[in-house]
């Protein structure tokens, strides 16, 4: 990998990692460092709302916590709409909410769904639909970073066009399809 801005910000690390689903993988991202100093995201954030800027939205969401904060830096540079969708977790099921305060304010808005990193692209996917349900329009997806394909097909799915900053390959495995295991490689400490 072409090491970059994103993956400084991103701490990224190369290894044999074992995640919390199981699955092993080759890359260790640490999100929770992405916005430790916002202004070194910001040409990143910048780039995104270039791409955006094109599909006439009026306003920008984003799940929290990461992807709400890039979708304020894209409605402070775009001077645009912000809203944050919230966590909520029944059970093993996840979803993302609008507090009902801003309910009657979507009607009309024209959304792009943004997230730091989008992975499976589950959280946008359900902000969006929570979006819908709510009267909001959702017109695109985007993030400042896509992992695999998931992203392109949660925007399929959504029938929206994806506007990422940049794409890496996602290479998953389960334990026991795992090449590194296979050549006997011993698994990474996690920092
Ligand atoms: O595309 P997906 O498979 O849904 O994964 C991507 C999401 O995972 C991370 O959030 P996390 O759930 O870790 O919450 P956080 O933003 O509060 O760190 C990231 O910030 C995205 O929101």
């Amino acid at each position: 990998m072409a090491p970059s801005r994103l993956a400084e910000l991103l701490c990224v690390r190369e290894g044999h990692f074992r995640f919390e689903s199981g699955h092993h993988g080759r890359l260790w991202l640490d999100l929770d460092r992405l916005f430790l100093r916002p202004a070194s995201v910001r040409p990143l954030s910048a780039a995104l709302a270039g791409r955006l800027a094109r599909h006439g939205i009026t306003a920008v969401c984003g799940p929290l916590t990461g992807g709400a904060f890039v979708a304020q830096h894209l409605a402070e540079a775009l001077d645009l709409r912000f809203f944050a969708a919230q966590r909520h977790q029944h059970h093993d099921r996840v979803t993302y909410r609008l507090p009902a305060g801003v309910h009657q304010v979507l009607t009309g808005q024209r959304i792009a769904v943004v997230d730091d990193v989008l992975n499976a692209g589950s959280a946008v996917a359900t902000t969006a639909r929570e979006l819908r349900h709510r009267g909001g329009e959702v017109v695109a997806v985007g993030g400042l970073l896509a992992l695999g394909d998931g992203a392109r097909r949660t925007a399929e799915d959504l029938a929206v066009p994806l506007e990422v900053v940049e794409t890496w390959p996602h290479e998953l495995w389960s334990a026991e399809q795992c090449p590194r295991c296979a050549r006997g490689e011993a698994l990474t400490d996690p920092p």
